[in-house]
């Protein structure tokens, strides 16, 4: 008899399937990415990202509330002031936008679900770095870090649980764990940016944040070609004291997230970015592809890459698919 083996057996029955069915996404995995803009009366809505809205103060406030109701694990707030300038002093201002908004959730939320920040100064510089420059116009590392460090102690003085340095400046993490140490704040948890790459997925984040970067990140993010500098990154970035680290983006990469979590020795998030969204909705809203079966099989590769969280745009409505404990 020929075929002696039939790996479909098992996929015969939805009972048998269920049974046999290796990775499942809990609400509580998914953490929801949230703008929130200065000066806005209204939620504006992101034309690249249908669906998702730069909120204001008050909008902000109830979708974060709808969002813990659905069960998700945390939020990640990105701020986006009116005014941006070479500095980014949006960032440090405790008046600032990001730092206002910190605050509002905390006071609506308390320790109810996981408050967290981007720790990075892109939305808020007029020329779109993730750091300041230096003369020549390069991102100026170490000069970068000081403002991280005090853009980080105003976002654990205005309540955030949760810092994201998302900047790839060599040496953050152990800057910021001893900045926010000093202040005060030794319980501020770090989830470390530690592998991001340079990626075309990011065009829509850019419309989110009003950014007017011209050129690119290269000299700061890592090469789509390769996979050996995600590991160290990683090795630096828990050596220098990360709590939590990211792998970004998170549908190109699967083979890089599925070697942090081989080594990492602390919880592994994967970033599903706003291009990753994009794509989905744009082939979704042509009829081309099933939007939640698309949506869902994405997330579970995620998961069973070996991401522990997800930071994805979809967060308060797949919650709703996915059970939950
Ligand atoms: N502050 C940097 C930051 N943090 C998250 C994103 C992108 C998130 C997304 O595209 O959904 C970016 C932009 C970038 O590095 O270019």
């Amino acid at each position: 008899m020929f075929p002696a083996h039939r790996p479909r057996r098992l996929r015969r029955t939805a009972a048998l399937r269920r049974l046999v069915s290796e990775t499942s996404v809990r609400p509580r995995q998914l953490i929801l990415p949230m703008f929130v803009r200065e000066g806005a009366s209204e939620p504006t809505p992101i034309a690249s990202m249908p669906g998702v809205v730069q909120h204001t103060r008050d909008s902000l406030r109830k979708a974060a509330v709808e969002a813990v109701e659905a069960g998700v694990g945390g939020l990640m707030l990105f701020g986006v002031p009116e005014h941006k300038d070479a500095t980014g002093s949006g960032a440090v201002d405790p008046n600032g936008v990001l730092n206002v908004a910190l605050r509002d959730l905390r006071a609506e939320l308390g320790d109810a679900t996981v408050l967290m920040a981007d720790t990075c100064l892109d939305e808020f510089t007029d020329h779109g770095h993730c750091g300041v420059l230096a003369e020549d116009g390069s991102v100026d590392n170490d000069a970068t870090l000081r403002l991280y460090e005090e853009m980080a102690i105003a976002q654990a003085d205005a309540g955030a649980h949760v810092l994201g340095p998302s900047g790839m400046m060599d040496g953050q993490i152990g800057a910021l764990r001893a900045a926010l140490d000093g202040a005060g704040h030794t319980d501020t948890v770090l989830f470390a940016y530690a592998v991001k790459y340079s990626s075309a997925f990011y065009g829509p984040f850019r419309e989110a944040v009003r950014s007017s970067l011209t050129g690119d990140r290269k000299t700061y993010q890592q090469d789509p070609a390769n996979a050996r500098e995600a590991l160290r990154e990683v090795q630096l970035d828990l050596a220098e004291g990360a709590d939590l680290v990211m792998v970004k983006p998170a549908l190109p990469y699967l083979d890089v997230l599925r070697s942090v979590a081989e080594i990492s020795e602390v919880p592994v998030g994967a970033y599903q970015i706003s291009g990753e969204y994009a794509m989905i909705e744009a082939a979704a809203a042509h009829g081309w592809i099933d939007r939640q079966r698309a949506i869902t099989e994405t997330l579970t590769g995620i998961v069973r890459a070996g991401a522990d969280m997800v930071l994805t745009y979809w967060a308060v409505e797949a919650a709703r698919w996915f059970e939950r404990e």
